[in-house]
């Protein structure tokens, strides 16, 4: 039975083992929240000099995996998919499975996979968020082995203080990945071309990226809080024989929504291969 409960308030400690895009992300994140200790956040990298931002705030910045995973109660592996094992293999005889929680955010690495390096009993979780933790805005896919209901609470509450979380089976993992977490990357190259044209019909690019960025949101918020489909927005907005309906047609014969569709299944493809 894990001893530990998070929350904001309390002294664990928490560990970031290879604190690059993401784990940066997640560590700002974290320190924008009311209550949180930043000396209670260990992250490493091997060249942590790029993290000294964190240092300033009260971060433990260095780049000892052994000392981050030993003094931690939840350890989060941000390192490449490529690197988890090796990861796994250095730390594997300091950590304390009664005690800790370890939470892989690495793309295509299964539970099994981790298992064969960790004691059978060790509470493990895969958690795929996005970048948009750093402010406090991502979607978080999680699934665990060995969890129980107070695990369980602990890491939902924990990236539920950098966003949102959802819990989903484990073979959905890499779907998550795609949506959520490749999924920013899609909506930002959307936006981009729609800067591009923005510009083209007449605004600066600070100017159009102010209307599209504020119109993105919008349109999110709007979903969310609306609990809408988008097609049912999109109906609100094509008058007959307006503007609207000419554009989104026009999009539609150069491909767009296949194209997006077809970027999520390559995406998906690529992971499956790896
Ligand atoms: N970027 C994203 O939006 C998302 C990424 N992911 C997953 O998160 C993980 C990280 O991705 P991302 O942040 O983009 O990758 P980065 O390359 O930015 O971060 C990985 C970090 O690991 C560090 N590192 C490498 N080896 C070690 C080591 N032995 N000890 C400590 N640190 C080490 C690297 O720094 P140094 O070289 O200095 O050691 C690097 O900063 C990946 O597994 C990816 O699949 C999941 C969802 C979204
Ligand atoms: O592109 C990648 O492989 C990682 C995983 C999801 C987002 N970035």
């Amino acid at each position: 039975m894990l001893e530990i409960l998070f929350d904001m308030n309390s002294l664990q400690k928490i560990a970031i083992i290879g604190c690059g895009n993401l784990g940066t992300s997640i560590a700002n994140g974290l320190l924008d929240q009311e209550g949180f200790h930043p000396q209670h956040l260990h992250v490493t990298k091997r060249n942590p000099a790029n993290l000294l931002h964190l240092q300033d705030k009260g971060v433990r910045v260095h780049n000892d995996n052994l000392i981050a995973a030993q003094e931690s109660d939840i350890i989060i592996l941000g390192v490449k998919p490529y690197n988890v094992t090796a990861i796994l293999k250095q730390i594997k005889s300091t950590l304390n499975p009664k005690k800790q929680i370890i939470i892989s955010l690495a793309t295509g690495i299964t539970l099994d996979e981790m298992y064969a390096e960790l004691d059978p009993s060790t509470i493990l979780y895969r958690a795929m968020p996005n970048i948009a933790a750093d402010i406090n805005e991502s979607i978080t896919c999680i699934c665990g082995r060995n969890n129980d209901l107070k695990s369980d609470e602990l890491v939902k509450s924990l990236f539920n203080s950098i966003g949102f979380s959802i819990t989903i089976d484990e073979n959905l993992m890499e779907a998550a990945t795609v949506l959520g977490a490749c999924g920013i990357a899609y909506v930002l190259r959307f936006m981009r071309a729609m800067i591009q044209g923005g510009i083209q019909i007449g605004f600066d690019a600070k100017t159009a990226s102010q209307i599209v960025n504020q119109t993105v949101k919008g349109a999110a918020e709007l979903m969310i809080q609306k609990n809408m489909h988008p097609e049912e927005a999109i109906d609100k907005v094509t008058t007959p024989k307006g503007c609207t309906i000419v554009g989104l047609n026009e999009m539609e014969h150069q491909g767009f929504s296949s194209a997006m569709v077809r970027g999520v299944l390559a995406s998906y493809e690529k992971i499956a291969k790896d």
